[in-house]
């Protein structure tokens, strides 16, 4: 695959752009503040084979160890990105960044896996497997799958069972939204709801209101309004909050977890915080591009500058984002993804007279890491622990990975990043690792830099140089019934036995 050449975006050899990895397998690294999601401390860090074998002071080693000083540093599990879109087909194009473009964006910000959606074929689980885990075969970075359900019938629920029984996929994404497309309706999302219940699988929704945002997108049109604002005019915060609101309580009514994916509103989360006050188990994830960006370049006057903004839900007016990152340093939400999704700018033109035909996707897989830290750790909205927990225990967790992976403990995998506090990043198209040729977060600087990853005990990003592997990564499977399932089954006894006995009748004869 020399494409990856030609975009001229990894460097060295051999001939695709790859630097073969010399690092041994043996590694310490010195003296860092080791970050786990509830604890620090100044330790070692031993890796040999791929693992952690030992975390604590003064570890000795021998000369045939590389030894990495890390004096002043955070040493902290590398990102895992609950949310990608890599080689996905979408919008009659296919996003620019492949498994192998995405991964090596990925692990030059600090992201040791990822978990990216499947898209059934022809409304086949078993056919969109087999599809991704082709698209997935150079990787050289750790990954998992979500499968998406769009359609219902008996072969597809049976086929629920072998993904999660045989395939190692323990969540299933609904859209409610691209009517036409990948969109459902109340109907299936309640069977959905039911089967990923008996199977101990994760329910995802992608909440928008799509029968309304057709509306929407008409009224835009009928207004003359074509250009990318239209993209936002059409699907306002309300039919989000709507389509949140509405998932959330059919997942009551059914008694089963649900995750909310890409929240990009006040609305949506506010609808996500009132269930969880009153106990219900639903997990929030806002994206990056949520958290960092405003609506406003959607009005740019150049098409190319607003279109690469557009993705769905909307990114929202200003208010949105410092909402959306309250939330998430008081708990209301739990995690952060990237809804990675890119398109190049001849890709978003095919959208130059309609908005509705731009593909809806932006980038986030490498600037994730950075951009967290800088807004929230940085100005003090939230501790390292709490970093790690967002940008990567918490991932582990709900999709029961834990400890395997989101943590620097002694048997964890040796998925490590060295974050240094004092220096800064800089994110230009130039100099970033997808294959777009162009960057949403273009001249943003800040504070915090991932100065070196450690993926599968390998050293693959160091002196801003990447040296991958492909092949190297791992399909990471994944076990159902996570922690959000213990008890579940004690709340529908308790609804059982709420039910009053069955009345008694007899028929009156008049
Ligand atoms: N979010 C987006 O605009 N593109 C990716 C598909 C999705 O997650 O809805
Ligand atoms: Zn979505
Ligand atoms: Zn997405």
């Amino acid at each position: 695959d020399n494409l990856f050449c030609d975009a001229g975006t990894v460097h060295g050899e051999p001939k695709c752009g790859i630097k073969s990895s010399s690092s041994s397998s043996k590694i310490l690294i010195k003296g860092g503040t080791v970050v786990n999601a509830h604890h620090q401390e100044i330790a070692d860090v031993y890796v040999e084979d791929g693992i952690i074998v030992a975390v604590h002071p003064n570890i000795k080693v021998g000369d045939d160890v590389t030894v990495l000083d890390a004096t002043g540093k955070y040493v902290m599990p590398g990102g895992i990105d609950p949310h990608t879109h890599l080689a996905m087909e979408f919008m009659g194009t296919e996003t620019i960044d492949n498994f192998f473009s995405g991964q090596a964006a990925a692990l030059a910000g600090g992201t040791t896996m990822h978990i990216d959606f499947i898209i059934p074929v022809d409304g086949s689980l078993t056919a969109g497997f087999e599809a991704y885990k082709k698209k997935a075969k150079n990787s050289c970075m750790d990954y998992g799958f979500h499968m998406a359900i769009t359609k219902w019938n008996e072969v597809v629920s049976e086929e629920m069972e072998v993904m999660v029984k045989e395939k190692g996929i323990n969540s299933f994404k609904f859209f409610m939204a691209y009517k036409g497309s990948f969109m459902i309706n109340d109907d299936l999302l309640l069977e959905g709801l039911k089967r990923c219940k008996s199977l101990g699988a994760l329910a995802m929704v992608h909440a928008e209101n799509g029968d309304a945002v057709f509306e929407g997108q008409k009224r835009m049109i009928e207004l003359g309004i074509t250009g990318p604002e239209g993209h936002a005019l059409s699907r306002p915060p309300l039919l989000e909050g709507e389509a949140t609101s509405r998932a959330i309580r059919l997942a009551k009514f059914v008694n089963t977890p649900l995750y909310v994916v890409h929240v990009m509103s006040i609305d949506a989360m506010e609808e996500i915080s009132k269930a969880r006050k009153s106990g219900q188990r639903v997990i929030g994830e806002p994206v990056v591009s949520g958290l960092a960006l405003d609506d406003s370049w959607l009005w740019a006057s150049d098409f190319l500058t607003a279109a690469k903004y557009v993705m769905s839900p909307p990114i929202r007016a200003s208010g949105h984002d410092k909402a959306l990152q309250a939330a998430l340093a008081t708990g209301v939400l739990q995690l952060v993804g990237t809804d990675h999704c890119t398109f190049n700018s001849t890709q978003k033109t095919y959208g130059i007279d309609d908005f509705r035909k731009i593909p809806n996707g932006v980038n986030g897989i490498e600037e994730r890491m950075h951009l967290v830290w800088d807004t929230m750790v940085e100005v003090g909205q939230i501790s390292v622990t709490d970093y790690v927990r967002i940008t990567s225990t918490e991932c582990a967790r709900i999709f029961n990975i834990y400890p395997r992976k989101g943590a620097i403990l002694v048997g964890s995998d040796a998925d490590i990043i060295i974050l240094n506090p004092n220096s800064s990043f800089e994110i230009t198209a130039t100099s970033h690792h997808s294959r777009s040729d162009t960057n949403v977060y273009e001249g943003r600087r800040g504070k915090g830099k991932v100065e070196l990853t450690i993926a599968g005990g390998r050293i693959v990003w160091e002196n801003d140089e990447l040296k991958i592997v492909p092949g190297s990564g791992k399909y990471i499977e994944m076990l159902p019934f996570s922690y959000l399932y213990d008890g579940i089954e004690k709340a529908d006894a308790k609804y059982l036995s709420s039910l009053k006995a069955p009345v008694k009748r007899f028929t009156s004869t008049a």
